[in-house]
Parts: C-alpha cells; sequence; structure tokens
C-alpha cells in the first residue's frame, strides 16, 4: 500500500482500490471512494460491513494494506467514534471532552484563548448540553455522551468531519441536534462522512453527496454504479 501526499489542490482525501483489516483478514477490500468536498458522504451498511473501518482509513489511523490513500497535506480531521469504544470511566467533566477539540489548533498545553472558549461553549450550545458542562462524562447518559462526543468535533472546526453512527440510540431531540450539526458543519464548508444503518440519512446526502453501499461480509468488490442527481452509489463488498 502507499500513502501519497498530494498538492494543496489534489482532493481533501481519497481511496484508490483500498484494502484494510485487521489481523490479515481483510474488512473491506479495493474501495475507491473520494468524498466530495463540502458535502455529505453516507457510508450506509449493516453490522459489520466495514463502515468504521473505512472510516478509521479516511481519518489515517488505519493504514490500508493495499491500494493508495492521499490526504491533503496539513487538512485537519475530526472523528467521533462509536459510544461503546470510548470509555464512559473517562474522568473528565463534559466541558473537558469538548475543550479537547480545541488542543490541535492551541496545541496541548497552549493557552486558552477567549476564541477558544467561545468555540467550545458555541459546541456546547449547539448540542444543548451547556447545563451539563461541569458534569463528569460518567455520570452521563448515553445519548448525553453522544451529544458531548459529537459537540467535541464541533469545537475542532476540522476540514474533514467523521461520524460514526452518531445518531444511533439518541432520542428524537438529539437526533435532531445532530442532523443540524451536520448541515452547520457542511454549511462552513467541512467535508463530512457518516457511517449509519439509517437510510434516512442516505436521502439527506442527496442530490449532491455521495451514499457508499456496503454489504456485510468484506471479500470482493462488486460494480460502481453512479446515478443521476450526483449521487453515487455503491463500492460494495459481496459476500
Ligand atoms: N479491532 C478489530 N480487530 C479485528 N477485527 C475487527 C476489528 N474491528 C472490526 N473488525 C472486523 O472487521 C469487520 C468490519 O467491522 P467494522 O466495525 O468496520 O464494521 P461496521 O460496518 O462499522 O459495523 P457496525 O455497524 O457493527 O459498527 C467485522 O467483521 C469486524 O469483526
Amino acid at each position: 500500500m502507499s500513502v501519497l501526499r498530494s498538492p494543496t489542490t489534489g482532493p481533501l482525501v481519497r481511496l484508490t482500490a483500498v484494502t484494510a483489516g485487521y489481523g490479515g483478514r481483510p474488512a473491506v477490500e479495493l474501495v475507491d471512494l473520494e468524498p466530495p468536498e463540502g458535502r455529505l458522504t453516507v457510508l450506509l451498511g449493516p453490522n459489520g460491513a466495514g463502515k468504521s473501518t473505512l472510516l478509521a482509513v479516511l481519518a489515517g489511523i488505519l493504514r490500508p494494506t493495499g491500494g493508495h490513500l492521499e490526504r491533503r497535506p496539513a487538512m485537519t480531521t475530526a472523528l467521533v467514534v462509536q459510544r461503546s469504544a470510548v470509555s464512559e470511566r473517562m474522568p473528565l467533566t463534559v466541558r473537558e471532552v469538548v475543550s479537547m477539540g480545541r488542543w490541535r489548533a492551541r496545541g496541548a498545553v497552549g493557552l486558552v484563548r477567549a476564541a477558544d472558549r467561545r468555540i467550545v461553549d458555541d459546541a456546547l450550545d449547539a448540542l444543548r448540553i451547556g447545563r451539563l458542562a461541569r458534569r463528569s462524562l460518567h455520570e452521563l447518559s448515553g445519548g448525553q455522551r453522544q451529544r458531548a462526543l459529537v459537540a467535541q468535533a464541533l469545537a475542532q472546526r476540522a476540514d474533514l468531519v467523521l461520524l460514526d453512527e452518531p445518531a444511533s440510540g439518541v432520542d428524537d431531540e438529539a437526533q435532531g441536534l445532530i442532523r443540524a450539526a451536520v448541515d452547520a458543519e457542511l454549511d462552513r464548508g467541512a467535508t463530512v462522512v457518516q457511517a449509519t444503518h439509517d437510510a434516512g440519512w442516505a436521502r439527506r446526502a442527496e442530490p449532491h453527496g455521495l451514499v457508499l453501499r456496503m454489504t456485510a461480509p468484506a471479500a470482493t468488490r462488486t460494480a460502481l454504479d453512479g446515478c443521476e442527481g450526483g449521487v453515487g452509489v455503491g463500492v460494495g463488498v459481496a459476500p
């Protein structure tokens, strides 16, 4: 596999024939994907289809075993992992969790500027968790924790925002807030890639985004099937 560095004019991130997995077993195979900039890309598929794996490759935290990964130099990435992947025992308050979203911009030991505080406040407000700011993460419900994780991603003001099932298991209000947060990130110009089982999100990617339909288990690539209206469908992984 190779990791190519593209010039500033190249794609934000592009996968070409990427294969990736664990312990020699591919979880996704031969995937081509270039999320359209400033748009929503939805990775749609059942459990085990490889959505989280693909997000990890896009985030640059899982090295493909084959194919090419191109990431624009100096681009910034925010990744919201599945809630179950985050220890609820982390001894951090909600404000601290969201403030961690500013670490890259200010440096982990850098001064917290008024602008950073404002961005954190805005992120807390966007997910309506300002009143929970001083509570420890472990005191929150699962849905409240999910809001805090999405708020942390908003605080990063990243170029590429990767969300793994952000609205799963949360109530209607939180779902609405997360949808609005995604819209706000797109309005800001961010490129958003979201993994989900929910076909409703696929409709939200239309008509300008991209839907990547995935099936489990990963083995071989099926046909790429372009769609009208700018919605690409396909890269599958067929049994
Ligand atoms: N850390 C890991 N070690 C070994 N195998 C893994 C690991 N993570 C995922 N897998 C395997 O890779 C395959 C794809 O998993 P992945 O989590 O990417 O799918 P998914 O589409 O995100 O599923 P879900 O909807 O359940 O989150 C599965 O067969 C899974 O068992």
